[in-house]
């Protein structure tokens, strides 16, 4: 079983292709803490925004972007996934569901990938049904889809090519979080290839 998956993260990432450098990467989540810290260290701001990770693609940029930041917050998370093991997005399965501490609160939520729009169209909206204050939509990655999307992103920190990605807590099949780097996987490797 381990010599399967093995083997078949190393053929995946054997014939992807990179696409953003690690450095280039970083440029990019600096860039987001930035145009985070200048509107939340504003003059006369004393907000205490509540930061939600959206589990699991979230963590890489969420644990790099959080030391960057500059001003008094909150942090929790929540997990939710429409993809799971494929490479194309199903029903919305919540695991780790909003808590009350977002009741009232200013919510900066980031997560790896705007994508189809769907998830974070769907987490935006609970946040708000449940009484959240204002959410704020933060993410590394938005997939230029060439066409419209249900939410736009607040901040976003690379625009990425309508492929699908990996690295930097992108997964495929659950490979390859851990790149530090973006590669895009190719398109006959993917299950939804004809
Ligand atoms: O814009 P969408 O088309 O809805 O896709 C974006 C979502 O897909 C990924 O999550 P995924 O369901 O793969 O779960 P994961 O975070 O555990 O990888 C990613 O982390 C986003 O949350
Ligand atoms: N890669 C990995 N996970 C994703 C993607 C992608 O391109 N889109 C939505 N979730």
């Amino acid at each position: 079983m381990h010599d399967f998956h093995h083997e078949r993260a190393r053929a995946l990432l054997a014939n992807a292709t990179q696409i953003v450098e690690p450095v280039e990467v970083n440029a990019a989540v600096r860039r987001v803490a930035d145009e985070l810290n200048a509107r939340f260290n504003a003059e006369g701001a004393a907000e205490f925004p509540l930061v939600l990770g959206v589990m699991g693609g979230a963590v890489v940029f969420t644990g790099h972007l959080l030391p960057q930041l500059t001003f008094p917050l909150d942090f929790d998370y929540i997990h939710v996934s429409r993809y799971g093991d494929e490479d194309r997005g199903g029903e919305i399965v919540w695991k780790v569901i909003p808590r009350q501490n977002v009741v009232g609160r200013k919510i900066v939520v980031v997560d790896d990938i705007l994508d189809e729009g769907e998830t974070l169209a769907h987490v935006k909206q609970r946040l708000l049904d449940m009484g959240a204050a204002e959410v704020i939509v933060v993410v590394f990655a938005d997939k230029d889809l060439g066409r419209a999307k249900p939410i736009q992103a607040d901040l976003v920190g690379l625009t990425l090519p309508n492929k699908f990605v990996v690295g930097f807590g992108m997964d495929v099949y659950g490979y390859w979080r851990n790149l530090p780097g973006l590669w895009t996987i190719r398109q006959e490797d993917l299950k939804q290839a004809d």
